[in-house]
């Protein structure tokens, strides 16, 4: 936070803004107000309703360490998850058209749709994982296919312009930069040209995240740890779907078991540290959804380490 405070006060004020609507600026390891984490949807709505409150241009927030970021409109839309990667990829593609934009795992098919079909570019869609996707373009370029940015809907990302460094701080004065150029070259003031990167995007009516839980004490896990338990799920999850006329696993995925149906999709995956299977649904109706979960609870109930209580509840709401 105390990171935020100095852009305020080093970069903000001197260019002319006016930050008096900014909120939570004393650092407290508490953290009395929100989930520091862009992701969170009070975090999200703490700093919506300071935009409109304040009749703001423009909301910026960070995480504690300021390299995770998200943005807010001044109608309140918010650019975080796919729509801050969808809006950083417009501005990276009109700066090198075509290039390859390398995401995590659980980006929307809404947002392959945009970076490819409305941007001209190619979305690489890898690992969760900030380092995962850094590592990842740079080893893309390394191996000749240009990428300018690696991004995770987490917030956290990097460009090649700032050395790969892991920086929220940096993704938001590339929006700042936006604003002040379409300001300078008479495209009007405040958000609204933002807005309008990202008017393209397809977004899902449902999106959720269910994080099922590895016991690891069960007896089912028989000894084993629980990595390998879990891809014996993700193996048993893969199975069921192959014979599965209504599902279709994706074609390109590198983690988990990644499926398109009933007009939206899954994926299900090990954690990258945690004893837990995240679950990622989006689809075009909470009827579908249900579909897409029911799908996978048939699949991996017998396992019974698994905690699948997020999941009968969700197929039974
Ligand atoms: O795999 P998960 O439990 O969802 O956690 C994934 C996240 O772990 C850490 O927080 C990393 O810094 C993030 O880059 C990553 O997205």
């Amino acid at each position: 936070m105390w990171k935020g405070l100095l852009a305020l006060g080093k970069v903000l004020e001197p260019l002319g803004a006016i930050t008096s609507g900014s909120q939570f600026l004393e650092p407290d390891g508490l953290f009395p107000n929100h989930i520091p984490n862009p992701e969170d949807k009070t975090a999200m709505k703490a700093i919506t309703k300071a935009v409109l409150d304040n009749k703001a241009d423009l909301g910026i927030i960070f995480d504690t360490d300021v390299d995770r970021s998200a943005a807010v409109d001044s109608s309140g839309r918010e650019f975080n998850r796919n729509r801050l990667i969808a809006l950083m990829s417009a501005i990276i593609l009109e700066e090198h058209p075509g290039t390859t934009i390398v995401t995590d795992s659980v980006t929307s098919d809404g947002l392959t749709t945009f970076i490819e079909k409305e941007l001209g570019g190619k979305h690489h869609r890898f690992k969760r994982g900030y380092k995962n996707v850094i590592d990842e373009a740079i080893r893309l370029n390394s191996v000749g296919e240009e990428a300018h940015l690696a991004i995770e809907t987490s917030g956290h990302g990097a460009l090649k312009e700032n050395h790969w460094l892991d920086d929220g701080a940096y993704l938001m004065v590339k929006l700042l930069n936006k604003l002040a150029s379409a300001r300078t070259s008479g495209l009007g003031s405040g958000s609204k040209v933002l807005t309008d990167m990202v008017e393209g995007l397809e977004e899902p009516a449902v999106a959720v995240e269910l994080r099922l839980k590895i016991d690891q004490n069960h007896s089912d896990l028989k000894g084993g740890s629980f990595r390998d338990y879990g891809e014996a799920v993700l193996k048993q999850l893969e199975n069921t779907v192959e014979s599965n006329p209504k599902l279709l696993k994706a074609p390109v995925n590198y983690e988990g078991v990644r499926v398109s149906g009933y007009g939206g999709w899954f994926l299900l995956r090990l954690s990258l540290h945690d004893p837990v299977l995240p679950l990622n649904i989006e689809a075009p109706s909470n009827e579908d959804a249900v579909k897409l979960a029911h799908d996978v609870l048939n699949a991996v109930k017998e396992f019974t380490a698994l905690d699948t209580s997020a999941l009968t509840k969700f197929v039974g709401a």
